[in-house]
């Protein structure tokens, strides 16, 4: 069994990687529980701070790590919260007041469009020199009013037209078959299979 360090502290991706992996030969170990402490992410791009996570999960750990740097663009907003998504309303994370800011930032705006990214990467050691990198998105729409209480984030303002539901009203497996991390996860591990 592989032994992976997963590189983040929030414990909505946690769940999904563990369901995501639990059927995969991994053994994964949220970083929170060796004491790992968030690292800085102060890139401009998913993937530059996705990477900085890993390698410092790996460097604290001696393990390979996987990291997953993610968020939701919205199109009238230039792609805002984007990379801000966990802190948009400030410190410290809150949901409820990410989504607020968001929907009253989104107010007479008649593009509701948006799409949530989730860049992954896997490290095989701190200073790996080829971490693999993946990127997925998952489009949908940004509605006022919440619904559902599945999920994280901002999933129950995340509306999916072809499903009539939003990302909160989907059943963990659900979301995982369809989402951002679903997809990048599924991707990263075919493209695992061919390097070894
Ligand atoms: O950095 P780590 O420790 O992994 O935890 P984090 O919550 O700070 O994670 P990010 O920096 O990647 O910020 C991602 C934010 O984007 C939002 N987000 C990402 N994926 C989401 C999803 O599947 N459903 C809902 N919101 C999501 C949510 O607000 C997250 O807090
Ligand atoms: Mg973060």
């Amino acid at each position: 069994m592989h032994k992976l360090v997963l590189a983040s502290n929030n414990a909505g991706k946690v769940k999904e990687f563990q369901a995501l992996l639990a059927p995969l030969n991994f053994e994964v170990i949220p970083q929170g529980v060796l004491g790992i402490p968030a690292a800085e992410e102060p890139h401009h791009t998913f993937v530059e701070n996705a990477l900085a996570k890993a390698r410092h999960a790996s460097s604290a750990s001696g393990l390979p790590a996987l990291a997953d740097d993610s968020g939701i663009c919205a199109h009238a907003l230039d792609g805002r919260p984007g990379v801000h998504s966990a802190r948009y309303a400030g410190e410290p994370a809150n949901d409820l007041a990410n989504n607020r800011k968001l929907i009253s930032e989104l107010n007479n705006q008649s593009d509701r469009s948006a799409h949530y990214v989730c860049a992954l990467v896997l490290v095989n050691s701190a200073d790996d020199p080829n971490p693999m990198i993946v990127e997925s998105s998952w489009y949908g729409v940004i509605v006022d009013e919440a619904k559902g209480t599945n999920g994280f984030g901002y999933d129950p303002h995340f509306f999916l037209p072809e499903l009539n539901l939003t990302a909160a009203e989907l059943d963990p497996a659900q979301k995982n078959s369809i989402s951002h991390r679903g997809q990048a996860l599924r991707e990263l591990m075919s493209q695992l299979q061919t390097r070894v």
